[in-house]
């Protein structure tokens, strides 16, 4: 294993695995701490938590156990991958996992970049952009459990840290590795310990990447990634693998399962429900009654999926979540819905489905976990962000798509495009 990497969720996770793929990186995605060894014919393990929205110490504790984990397998750099619109409370856990994972490397600087400039997202003088709008006003202030209210990344990431946090400007970025690494070499002497770097084109993360060349630990949005294995092959470690992504095809009823109440998803559900497929909504309200909602669902998916694929969705406007969690508290909603979308999905794969598309990164997290997957092996990219992946020792095939990813069309999309 060439690179380790600590992922705050499981879309992220995937996310980042699909960039090393395409890069030629062989890349396995472990659910959880493994246990076992690591996988011989992997040259990337990217171990995929839960931790996004965990309190501070339960995120710090399984992100040390999964460094320790890939440090046991050899890896010769580690990467902590977060999300491109730097999802985190205002206690963490960005600041504490990368405190905590530079500390136990024994390292005392590095980077912070969630810049993903595919999908829009771009870093400038330390501001996040998605797309036109800055952070703050892209939607992500409305998120059901991190809302994004401030675009500053320095002011943000201080927030959450003991550390000193700096800035690295794209002029600074835009001259290159050398110049990266002297800014670098500056802000460490200066005590900073964390340094937000501007980037807003794929050059950008790639003389990022160069840069990071050497330094223990990067702390990332799955950008950075698409500038590494250039940087290990060029160091001899690595050989790009071009059938990295390659499997054999699935067969089976196909599903949709959406918790993600995020713009690109609302686009996504809508388009689905207006091209006359069948959708099956769950209430927030009846969940918290009692009501056999899952059962329900489970009832009209297996009535329909032999002749078309179904999608179940809790996806909600902001002001139906807002209400739902005045009445409930945000993170009592947000189980309730995580707990039926995983009930969901075990039934679903009982009766025969084999493709199941997943939206959101909470979501994901709780159907990979009930679906009891150990590894996912990662396939070919759907849109920028998201592959399909294989679950290991059984037929299935997953796509974790994360909330904000992906076209309206995306839902049939990957379902045509599935292996
Ligand atoms: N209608 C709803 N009311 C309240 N919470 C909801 C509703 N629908 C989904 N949620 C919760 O919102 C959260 C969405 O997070 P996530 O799945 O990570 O999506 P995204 O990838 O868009 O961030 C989940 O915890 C989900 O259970
Ligand atoms: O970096 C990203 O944007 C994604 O990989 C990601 O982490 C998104 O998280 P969710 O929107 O919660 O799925």
């Amino acid at each position: 294993m060439v690179l380790g990497v600590v992922a705050d969720d499981f879309t992220g996770a995937t996310d980042v695995a699909s960039m090393l793929v395409r890069a030629g990186m062989r890349t396995v995605q472990a659910i959880g701490v493994p246990q076992g060894p690591v996988p011989d014919d992997a040259d990337a393990v990217v171990v995929a938590l839960k931790s996004r929205t965990a309190p501070v110490e339960q995120a710090v504790r399984e992100s040390l156990a999964a460094l320790r984990w890939l440090q046991a397998g050899g890896a010769r750099q580690f990467y902590f991958k977060y999300c491109s619109t730097f999802d985190s409370t205002p206690a963490g856990n960005i600041g504490p996992v990368a405190e905590a994972l530079l500390e136990a490397l024994d390292s005392d600087f590095t980077i912070a970049c969630p810049a993903f400039p595919e999908n829009g997202r771009t870093v400038y003088r330390g501001h996040l952009f998605v797309g036109d709008r800055l952070l703050s006003e892209s939607g992500m202030q409305h998120h059901p459990l991190t809302p994004m209210t401030d675009a500053n990344l320095v002011r943000v990431l201080q927030a959450q840290s003991r550390a000193r946090v700096g800035l690295v400007r794209r002029d600074t970025v835009a001259q290159g590795a050398q110049a990266l690494r002297a800014a670098f070499e500056a802000l460490r002497r200066d005590g900073v310990r964390l340094a937000v770097v501007d980037a807003i084109e794929d050059d950008d993360l790639r003389h990022i990447a160069q840069a990071c060349d050497g330094l223990p630990l990067v702390t990332a949005g799955s950008g950075v990634a698409l500038g590494l294995p250039a940087v290990y092959a060029a160091r001899g470690w690595l050989q790009p693998d071009a059938q990295a992504a390659a499997w054999p095809p699935a067969g089976g009823a196909a599903a949709v399962l959406s918790g993600s109440c995020s713009e690109a998803t609302h686009a996504q559900v809508a388009h689905w429900i207006e091209a006359g497929r069948p959708a099956w909504r769950i209430d927030v309200r009846q969940l918290a009654a009692g009501a056999p909602v899952a059962a329900q669902a489970l009832a009209w998916a297996r009535e329909r999926m032999a002749q078309q694929p179904v999608l179940v969705y809790a996806t909600a406007q902001p002001e139906v979540v807002r209400a739902v969690q005045a009445e409930l508290g945000a993170q009592r909603a947000g189980a309730l819905v995580e707990q039926a979308l995983a009930a969901i999905a075990q039934g679903l794969a009982e009766a025969g489905v084999q493709r199941l598309v997943v939206a959101g990164g909470e979501t994901s997290g709780a159907v990979v976990q009930a679906l009891g997957i150990a590894r996912l092996r990662i396939g070919a990219t759907i849109a920028p962000g998201v592959p399909w992946t294989r679950a290991e020792g059984r037929p299935l095939w997953l796509a974790l798509k994360s909330g904000n990813f992906g076209a309206p069309a995306f839902f049939s999309q990957a379902l045509q495009e599935a292996p």
